[in-house]
């Protein structure tokens, strides 16, 4: 069997939501920064009054910072280096005494804080519940995903990534001020030598902003693409399990785990560069001030000074500073990434099913479509690891408005060979195209239809059952169907297309009947039909199986008697060691068991087939 047509699949092709970029080739630390900013004013702006109370209880750190070092140099120079220990005690006294507010100053900043955050975070969830509505209304299912892990899990990354640099923010500003004043107070030379690592430290972690932010950006979009994956897949999992497509299913999720992992890995590495600029600017200022220390002190710097700008740097900068960038560089950056995907007007769409490049169009005749419906390409499958293939290295194509039948011993693989080609099977090896693109199993209802021997009706009218696959059919199409399969005699026993059905009332080839008459209202172009008419007499299998090829175009038939090989166009014959396939004409030349097989009337001795 020849492989006449090869195209190459599209690499795995991310969902949807993975690969939207609101503005592509732009810093999106800038841009989501912008917009957070601008969005911030007017929420801010209302609030005047809470963020003048809060900077109120902030200016208390101030002053504790500032007497702080202050306390300990005067009570150096003026106290015990003078020889009057009453007073270096008293400016100790004075600089504890500073902290003593510290209680109150921190219940009042809390207290404002929660003003600030509750309806901040609350805004965001009434935003993200708002857009779902809206996108609800779009239509059934329309729904975004992306707005469950809005409302849950990015509300409250927004409000801890809010709260803890309004916190950081303040202390920070208040903090440095007083340490700042205070070295000023003391020696404002000492400035000159704290200031430049301070400086390079910012600009550092300032540089950072821009990437961490991309990482996040990343990783938060990985999380939604996995979270409304998850999502999707949870509510077809009886599809998925139906149709074969676990592996596929879960390949995908593996996918899209391992797109989070390598994101929050990048994320990790531009931790390590904010922490060297940490280190720069509360680390380095102390070691940088005692080795200027002696040019210092040689130029009036007291030794009371001295001491107090150390307290300065190691007690009260260094903290502030480590806090802010620690908070600004993990919550600051997740904040603006989150804020950035509550102000995005386009809704995060929905992750594909499955992957796009597998998305597989209907299949259409001509215009330079692929000849065939259906292809296997070096297919292997074995019922466990240390099975023996029942199909092996196969390659075969099935052409596009062929009738194809398939016929063998029982138990030598016809039934795996359909499940190969509808796509229920997942091969261990080789591929399965249908058009020539990767068969889809979660899209396989539009592509093919698959009957087995074993029937299925459901209790409802006959009409409910017969349009299972095609909801939308009109009376005028059911009509058709039950007219081209003879269903005539049928639909008059149990009383009408509306009348109610009765599996446990029909007959087998009733049953099938039933089930081939949906496959004939399909508009899947491919039909495989695995001795879905064995409980039909010969006259009314060979009208059915007419009618499906005109109307299905390309059928598969694992044949039940010799006149569904002789009414093929090919034969595939699995005689257990070999798969041959011809014309019938050709056949009985290339295959003993084919000749064995036709030469005896009626049905197949030996082959299963009942
Ligand atoms: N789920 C399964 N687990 C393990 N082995 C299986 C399973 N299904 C089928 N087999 C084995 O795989 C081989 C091929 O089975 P398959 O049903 O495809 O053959 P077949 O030609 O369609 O048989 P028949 O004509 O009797 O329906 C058989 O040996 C069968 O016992």
């Amino acid at each position: 069997m020849t492989v006449e047509q090869h195209t190459e699949a599209p690499p795995l092709a991310p969902p949807r939501a993975a690969r939207r970029t609101k503005h592509p080739g732009r810093d999106p630390w800038a841009g989501a920064l912008g917009r957070v900013l601008r969005e911030g004013r007017p929420f801010l702006r209302a609030r005047r009054g809470v963020v003048v109370r809060l900077a109120g209880w902030s200016a208390l750190e101030f002053g504790q910072t500032f007497l702080g070092g202050y306390g300990v140099a005067r009570a150096l120079d003026d106290g015990f280096l003078a020889g009057r220990p009453g007073v270096g005690l008293l400016w100790l006294l004075v600089a504890v005494a500073a902290t003593l507010p510290a209680g109150a100053a921190t219940r009042g900043v809390f207290g404002r804080l929660a003003d600030l955050v509750e309806p901040f975070r609350d805004g965001l969830v009434r935003r993200a519940v708002a857009r779902a509505l809206a996108d609800a209304l779009e239509g059934p299912g329309e729904a975004s995903s992306g707005a469950v892990s809005q409302v849950t899990h990015q509300s409250e990354i927004a409000r801890d990534g809010w709260a803890g640099t309004v916190l950081a923010l303040r202390s920070f500003v208040f903090t440095t001020a007083g340490a700042l004043a205070g070295m000023a107070a003391l020696e404002p030379r000492l400035l000159l030598v704290v200031l430049p690592p301070v400086a390079v430290g910012v600009a550092l972690f300032a540089a950072t902003l821009g990437p961490m932010a991309a990482r996040q950006h990343a990783y938060l979009t990985a999380d939604e693409a996995y979270a409304g994956y998850v999502g999707q897949t949870a509510s077809a999992l009886r599809d998925i399990a139906a149709t074969g497509a676990r592996d596929e299913v879960s390949a995908t999720a593996r996918d899209l785990t391992l797109r989070q992992a390598r994101a929050a890995r990048q994320l990790a590495r531009w931790s390590a560069v904010r922490i060297g600029a940490t280190a720069l600017c509360g680390r380095v200022p102390p070691v940088v001030l005692l080795f200027a220390a002696p040019w210092l002190l040689d130029h009036g710097l007291t030794g009371g000074a001295l001491v107090g700008a150390l307290t300065y740097l190691t007690q009260a900068l260094a903290p502030a500073v480590h806090a802010l960038m620690s908070v600004l560089g993990t919550a600051g950056g997740r904040l603006v990434v989150v804020l950035d995907r509550f102000t995005d007007p386009v809704p995060p769409p929905r992750p594909d099913p499955v992957p796009a490049a597998r998305a597989v169009p209907p299949a259409r005749s001509g215009g330079g479509a692929p000849r065939h419906e259906a292809e296997l390409r070096g297919v292997t499958f074995a019922y466990g690891p240390g099975a023996r293939p029942v199909v092996d290295r196969l390659d075969l194509c099935v052409r596009r408005g062929e009738r194809l039948a398939v016929v063998g011993p029982s138990g030598v693989g016809k039934s795996t060979l359909a499940g190969l080609i509808a796509a229920v099977v997942p091969p261990d090896e080789g591929r399965v195209l249908w058009s020539g693109r990767p068969a889809a199993p979660v899209e396989a209802a539009s592509v093919r239809t698959l009957l087995p021997q074993r029937a299925f009706v459901f209790s409802a009218s006959l009409r409910d059952n017969l349009r299972y696959l095609r909801p939308g059919a009109t009376d005028r199409e059911i009509a058709e169907t039950v007219g081209a399969l003879g269903l005539g005699a049928l639909v008059d026993r149990v009383g009408g297309l509306d009348a109610p059905v009765t599996p446990g009332h029909l007959s087998r080839g009733e049953r099938q009947l039933v089930a081939l008459g949906r496959a004939h209202l399909s508009t899947a172009p491919l039909v495989v039909l695995d001795e879905a008419t064995s409980g039909l007499d010969p006259v009314t299998e060979a009208r059915v199986e007419d009618a499906l090829a005109d109307r299905a175009r390309t059928l598969v038939v694992i044949a039940h008697r010799p006149g569904s090989a002789r009414r093929a166009d090919r034969v595939v014959v699995m005689d257990g060691t070999h798969v041959v396939c011809g014309t019938p004409a050709e056949l009985p030349a290339l295959s003993p068991f084919y000749r064995e097989l036709t030469g005896v009337p009626g049905r197949w001795p030996g082959t299963g087939n009942r």
